[in-house]
């Protein structure tokens, strides 16, 4: 049963739009930068969205009012997290018809669903995606991950870290911010070789292009969501031509927002790992290179509560794909019906915003909200002794 929708719930989905501005405000901008290509991500109401990046972008494939929405559940609890939201959906009669590829790091590539699977996002625009898993060792394929990435250049990695309203103990109150990570090169270029036995050269690639994009993609980010600091963290002390070159193109488009009222600053990574466990209320958007994004988004889902409440999407300018913030395979608890649903679902609710269905979003949201406040039907890992399932009934 959904619930009574009349007690003024604080949407979980909402909760990163809380001083949402006008659109006229963020497209009121100097400067030769055109807007990035930001989407609907965390905003309550579609008013509040910025324009498309692209007159070609369409959000997803929608007959009849249904649309067709690409579904990869991953490997781990990929399944039981994918049929979570499917079964919450349906309860809610969300008008979202799925195509499914079960695609799993742990077997042999298997190219011909992965072509199908491309195809279908490709097709649709849109996809909810679990973790894939990769092989450690050099002889194993390369990530799918990264390549489902690079191949539809999702490039901005954007990860909600916030204080939910649950019983759970956390460390800090108050946390909300957003992580915007650059997903498409940096540490995670695949580019390694042998020069000599012994000796690995490992290449992390940093490009102006690259880096003035996911950096006006902050901006718009924070300007859209009604957000006011944006801070770069590199480590442009060591590197200082890569990290260097991040900073110096984060700053130059900085100067370009100015007058939105937007403040920037900086921090190396280093401090910034301490900052965050120490003193988190202090960020608001943090934009970032590709690991120290990875390592940073785990920090943070590590202080609201662990990575089963991190919401996530990536974002480009043709494509979305909505995955958890926080990403994880979780084999140690795959068929044990223990792991927590919030992840996906929330992500799963931003996607539904993206597509402009609010009302379905907003029903979810709240009910997920309810649960959550309450916090009578807990998974094991916020220290409940509830399954999967019945937290999604509690939903339900
Ligand atoms: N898609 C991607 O971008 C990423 C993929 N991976 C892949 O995942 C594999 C395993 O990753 P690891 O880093 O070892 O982490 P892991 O999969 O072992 O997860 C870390 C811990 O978080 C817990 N956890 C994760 N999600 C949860 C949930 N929803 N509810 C409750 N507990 C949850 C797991 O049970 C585990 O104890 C890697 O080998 C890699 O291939 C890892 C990082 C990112
Ligand atoms: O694909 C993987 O196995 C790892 C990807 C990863 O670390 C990431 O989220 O960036």
């Amino acid at each position: 049963m959904l619930r009574n929708l009349s007690r003024p719930l604080r949407p979980v989905a909402s909760l990163c739009a809380r001083r949402a501005v006008p659109a006229a405000a963020a497209t009121n901008l100097s400067g030769p930068f055109q807007l990035a290509p930001v989407r609907s991500f965390g905003t309550v109401e579609t008013k509040t969205a910025l324009p498309p990046a692209s007159a070609s972008f369409q959000p997803g494939t929608v007959y009849g009012g249904q649309h067709t929405v690409t579904l990869i559940p991953g490997d781990g609890i990929g399944l039981e997290m994918a049929n979570a939201v499917k079964t919450i959906f349906s309860a809610a009669n969300v008008p979202v018809n799925w195509e499914q590829f079960d695609l799993s790091g742990y077997t042999k590539k298997d190219e011909q669903m992965l072509k199908q699977a491309m195809d279908s996002i490709r097709r649709n625009k849109v996809a909810l995606k679990g973790i894939l898993y990769t092989p450690r060792s050099h002889l194993g394929h390369s990530s799918l991950n990264v390549f489902l990435r690079k191949d539809l250049d999702i490039y901005a990695s954007t990860s909600i870290i916030e204080n939910l309203p649950g019983s759970w103990p956390t460390r800090h109150k108050n946390v909300n911010f957003a992580i915007i990570r650059e997903n498409t090169e940096g540490e995670y270029s695949g580019l390694e070789h042998t020069p000599v036995p012994g000796v690995v050269e490992s290449l992390k690639v940093v490009t102006r292009y690259k880096t003035e994009r996911i950096a006006k993609y902050a901006f718009d980010f924070a300007l859209k969501n009604g957000r006011k600091k944006v801070t770069a963290i590199h480590k442009a002390n060591i590197m200082k031509l890569g990290d260097g070159l991040f900073l110096n193109t984060c700053r130059e488009v900085a100067k370009r927002y100015e007058s939105s009222g937007i403040q920037f600053n900086d921090m190396i990574v280093d401090n910034a790992s301490m900052q965050l466990v120490s003193k988190p209320s202090q960020f608001d958007v943090i934009v970032c290179g590709n690991l120290y994004g990875n390592i940073l988004s785990n920090v943070g889902a590590a202080i609201v509560g662990g990575p089963g409440l991190v919401p996530g999407a990536n974002f480009g300018a043709n494509y979305a794909v909505f995955e958890p913030g926080c990403r994880h395979v979780g084999k140690d608890i795959q068929g044990r019906n223990s792991a927590n649903p919030t992840a996906l679902l929330m992500s799963s609710i931003h996607m539904l915003r993206h597509l402009g269905l609010n009302n379905e979003a907003n029903r979810i949201s709240q009910a997920l909200t309810a649960v959550i406040t309450e916090s009578k039907v807990l998974t094991p890992d916020l220290g409940g002794s509830n399954t999967t399932t019945d937290f999604t009934t509690a939903v339900m």
